[in-house]
């Protein structure tokens, strides 16, 4: 029977870089596979339905908290984000290790679950970057940015929970430090 592979749950403000290093990592590891998460947020430019996201009504995504379809659900900036479990189950099952980007309470919520996941929170250098970066990124109106960085300020102080903290400065740099936690934590 296979080894059950290894949960990566990793978190950090909107606009750290999340997306972007992660994107890096899983180029450069096959083995890992990301999980693909709901949400009933509109999608943005360069979204790509059942890829980026599975884009649910609130009705939908509703019913699916009811069918007990998540491991994990929040609500972050009014919209409802959720994994659903059973595709995480059946690659872990599988024995391949399954990253999961999600929000800090979602995390938080996991790990009394999870206790043998590996949390990693994806930190800025200072909040001064990080709404430089949504800035450039030019996905969210001002308003939404200002949300976001607020968000961030409270998604910050609970970054000691987490078994790693990585800051992304050069994105090449915080893949590899990933990379050597999870080679740490396989052996
Ligand atoms: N190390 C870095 N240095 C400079 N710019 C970066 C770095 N990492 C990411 N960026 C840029 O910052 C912006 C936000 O990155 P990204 O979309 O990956 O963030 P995210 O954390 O996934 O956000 P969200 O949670 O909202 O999806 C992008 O424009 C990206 O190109
Ligand atoms: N608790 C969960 N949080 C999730 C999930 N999928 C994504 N997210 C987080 O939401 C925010 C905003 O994402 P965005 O795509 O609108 O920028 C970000 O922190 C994501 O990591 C999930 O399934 N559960």
């Amino acid at each position: 029977m296979n080894k059950r592979g290894l949960l990566i749950v990793v978190s950090g403000p909107s606009g750290v870089g999340k997306g972007t290093v992660l994107k890096k990592l899983l180029a450069d590891n096959s083995d890992i596979v990301p999980s693909i998460s709901a949400t009933t947020r509109a999608p943005r430019n360069g979204d790509i339905e059942g890829e980026t996201y599975f884009f649910k009504s609130v009705d939908e995504f509703k019913r699916m908290i009811d069918n007990n379809e998540f491991m994990e659900w929040a609500v972050y900036n009014d919209n409802y984000y959720g994994t659903p479990v059973k595709y995480v189950n059946e690659k872990l099952d599988e024995g391949k290790d399954v990253l999961l980007e999600i929000d800090v309470q979602g995390a938080l919520n996991l790990q009394e679950k999870y206790p043998s996941a590996v949390y990693i929170f994806i930190a800025p250098e200072n909040i001064d970057v990080l709404r430089e970066r949504l800035i450039g990124r030019n996905t969210e109106t001002p308003e939404e940015i200002e949300d976001r960085i607020n968000a961030a300020k409270w998604e910050l102080t609970k970054k000691d929970k987490y078994d790693y903290v990585v800051v992304n400065k050069i994105v090449e740099d915080a893949s590899d430090e990933i990379l050597s936690i999870l080679n740490k934590r396989r052996d």
